[in-house]
């Protein structure tokens, strides 16, 4: 066995009451990519209202021999055993602290997918990937099988985004299902546009066997490891290499 990773973007916007899906597999970073992102996200986590004192607070639930965990920091499940195999994967450099959002299971990108742009109704200058990822969210319920997380604005969102919301986050488990649910509700006086993506990581047996089917055909994509655009000719995606592109319409909302 030997586990290998990818990440599928479940991702939905809601500028105009339309929605874009995209699956997007990646593997293992090149070193400069990997710093260049490390200083892009120093950046961002300065000034954050700071998550607890490790180790992080963490949830656990079970039904029959199923069990997950999950992090309230970012909301995010990190593991889902069932038949004694976890379905999702933690990247082995994944930050577990707080110190930053954590690479892998299923997090949340919100309220924006996409790096900061101009072009972007949704998001402006906000941080590729939103904030949700890096925020302790209150935990509403949990017990037994079922938690209730849910995320409102504070002295930190309200600096980079002045919009009122909350999301609830309801995670429940049966012995053979996982599922999620996230609820976005605007609770201030304003209209706004948001997407939200669940950056997936999941782990795969052997990623020579492993193809990924979505709606990629004739899509405009970003291919980020060879730094140029171009319009993916498959239906199905086998993983050869090094693969980060995702769909140019998932990443931004027009204005
Ligand atoms: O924030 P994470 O979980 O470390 O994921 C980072 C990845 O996020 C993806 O959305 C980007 O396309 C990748 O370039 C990047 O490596």
């Amino acid at each position: 066995f030997s586990p290998h990773t990818f990440h599928i973007h479940h991702l939905s916007t809601s500028a105009s009451r339309s929605t874009a899906k995209g699956l997007r597999p990646t593997s293992v970073l090149s070193a400069s990519r990997s710093t260049a992102k490390g200083l892009r996200r120093a950046a961002w986590t300065a000034g954050r209202t700071p998550a607890p004192p490790p180790p992080l607070p963490t949830i656990n639930l079970a039904a029959g021999t199923s069990s997950a965990t999950i992090y309230p920091f970012g909301a995010c499940v990190t593991s889902y055993v069932r038949d004694g195999f976890d379905y999702l994967f933690v990247r082995p450099d994944a930050k577990l602290d707080g110190s930053k959002p954590i690479s892998g299971g299923l997090p949340f990108c919100w309220p924006a997918f996409g790096p900061p742009s101009d072009q972007n109704a949704a998001v402006g200058e906000l941080q590729q990937h939103g904030f949700a990822r890096n925020l302790e969210w209150e935990v509403e319920s949990s017990g037994g099988s079922s938690a209730v997380l849910t995320l409102a604005p504070n002295e930190y969102t309200r600096g980079m985004w002045d919009k009122e919301f909350k999301l609830t986050y309801t995670v429940t488990l049966t012995e053979e299902k996982l599922s999620t649910s996230l609820s976005v509700a605007n609770t201030g006086p304003d209209a706004w546009s948001h997407q939200g993506a669940l950056h997936s990581y999941f782990r795969v047996g052997d990623i020579d066997a492993t193809t990924v089917r979505g709606s990629f055909e004739g899509k405009d994509v970003l291919d980020k490891v060879k730094g140029e655009r171009g319009v993916e000719g498959r239906a199905e995606l086998a993983i050869a290499g090094e693969t980060d592109a995702p769909p140019v319409a998932a990443m931004v909302i027009p204005r």
